[in-house]
């Protein structure tokens, strides 16, 4: 291991840390199913309701009683049910019903036949197949009953969960509020799109995508700019941020230059809990605790700002908002197609592209060059493929982690 990678902690202990330090917030709101998309369920979701609500047809075809199939004679029609009109009137002996999917099962009916398994014959219908008691009927509370949890507290509210709630009739769900999270980016060199660049200037990239991710896991975004290298107008934003938000997110300014200040104000505002892992890119990433808010400091190199909140800040926002399920897709084994250049000392998130082999296996390529100035290898990827902190080149035939992109970025 290279000497400078010794004392850098593990991405495992440093998620232990943050994780191990925060509770969640217990403050909710009531929102409209509506309005609740990407929120977290402060609750859990009773049902009102049995689901299905009353014993209805899965098919198209006819309601009968075994009794009356026993002479296998063809058997009258005594009337229609469709989904929303249901079969009322006599039903005599020897006669099956016409149903339609959804329809409400007749009072007495045993079994639906399908409208394939039958013909016409005469003014009746023959029964051309093999029917058993309670085939095609979808019983009342099959899938939930009155009573029942149908979402625990904590479940992040997406496509699969509120259209079950609205299902059930339930209009309203009470969820946790939002999280207010206050970002900044520090560096003399930044300019916001927009502006012309003059020489050794570049646009702010990380306060966008800091933003596009905070909005998409449902956070209130509280957008300081850009602050300069200058430690008077940096503690005036650290002290805002703190005094505004639950979570100060900051880029830049983490590592060892003479301009870089971050790590200093975390020290002289608050208490840093660690700072520097053992991860590329991202090593200069800082966690910490402000008089009010948590902290966690990006690295101004905009991959490394990508990784590290991706990997690290996203979990910690998961657990503050209650969300009970993991942040990120599990890891999967690929055969390495291309060559992958890498030192022991760091684990390292590359950006690959995942795909099925010729014999079913999956099989991942790099993106290319992996400088933690090269953003275009996300835009390109998948998939972080993850090589173990010891590990070093990786030739193409190779067995490697890789890690699935989440909806943040795409997957
Ligand atoms: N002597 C050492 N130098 C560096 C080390 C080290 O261990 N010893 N670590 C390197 C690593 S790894 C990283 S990552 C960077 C992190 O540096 P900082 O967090 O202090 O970030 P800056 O120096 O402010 O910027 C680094 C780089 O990124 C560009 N940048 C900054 N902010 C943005 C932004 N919002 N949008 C786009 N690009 C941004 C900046 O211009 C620099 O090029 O430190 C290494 N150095
Ligand atoms: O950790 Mo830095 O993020 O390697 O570029």
């Amino acid at each position: 291991m290279e000497s400078f990678t010794a004392g850098l902690i593990s991405l495992e202990e440093a998620r232990q840390k943050m994780l191990d330090r925060l509770s969640p917030l217990n403050e909710s709101e009531t929102l409209s199913i509506y309005s609740a998309a990407g929120r977290i369920t402060a609750a859990p979701v009773i049902s009102p309701l049995n689901v299905p609500p009353f014993d209805n047809s899965a098919m198209d075809g006819y309601a009968v009683r075994m009794a009356d199939l026993a002479r296998g004679e063809a058997l009258a029609l005594a009337g229609k049910a469709f989904a929303g009109a249901p079969f009322s009137g006599e039903w005599p002996a020897g006669c099956c019903i016409r149903i339609m999917t959804g329809a409400p099962v007749p009072d007495g009916a045993e079994a639906v036949v399908m409208q394939e398994q039958t013909a016409a014959e005469g003014e009746g219908i023959r029964f051309t197949a093999e029917v058993s008691a309670g085939q095609n009927i979808r019983r009342a509370g099959e899938d939930i009953r009155q009573g029942d949890s149908v979402l625990a507290a904590g479940v992040r509210l997406g496509a699969a969960e509120l259209p079950l709630i609205a299902s059930l009739g339930i209009g309203e769900v009470e969820v946790v509020r939002r999280l207010r999270v206050a970002i900044f980016s520090t560096g003399d060199e930044l300019q916001p799109v927009g502006q012309p660049l003059a020489a050794g200037q570049i646009y702010d990239t990380n306060r966008f995508t800091v933003r596009l991710m905070l909005d998409q896991l449902g956070c209130e975004v509280i957008d300081l700019g850009i602050i300069r290298d200058d430690p008077q107008a940096l503690r005036a934003a650290f002290v805002q941020a703190d005094r505004e938000a639950d979570v100060v997110i900051s880029s830049g300014g983490v590592s060892v230059g003479e301009a870089d200040y971050t790590k200093a104000m975390l020290d002289e505002l608050g208490a840093i809990t660690f700072w520097k892992l053992a991860i590329k890119p991202g090593k200069p990433f800082a966690f910490g605790r402000l008089s009010n808010s948590w902290f966690c400091g990006l690295p101004g190199n905009p991959v490394s700002a990508a990784v590290t909140f991706y990997q690290l800040v996203q979990p910690l926002l998961a657990k503050l908002s209650g969300q009970q399920h993991a942040a990120l897709p599990p890891r999967q084994r690929a055969r390495a197609v291309t060559r992958l250049k890498k030192t022991p000392g760091r684990l390292d998130f590359q950006r690959g592209v995942v795909s099925r082999g010729a014999e079913g296996e999956l099989q991942v390529t790099s993106t290319g060059h992996q400088g933690s100035h090269v953003f275009s290898s996300f835009s390109q990827a998948n998939c972080f493929i993850v090589l173990e902190r010891e590990r070093g080149h990786v030739e193409p035939g190779e067995w490697v982690e890789i890690e699935p992109f989440n909806v943040l970025l795409g997957g």
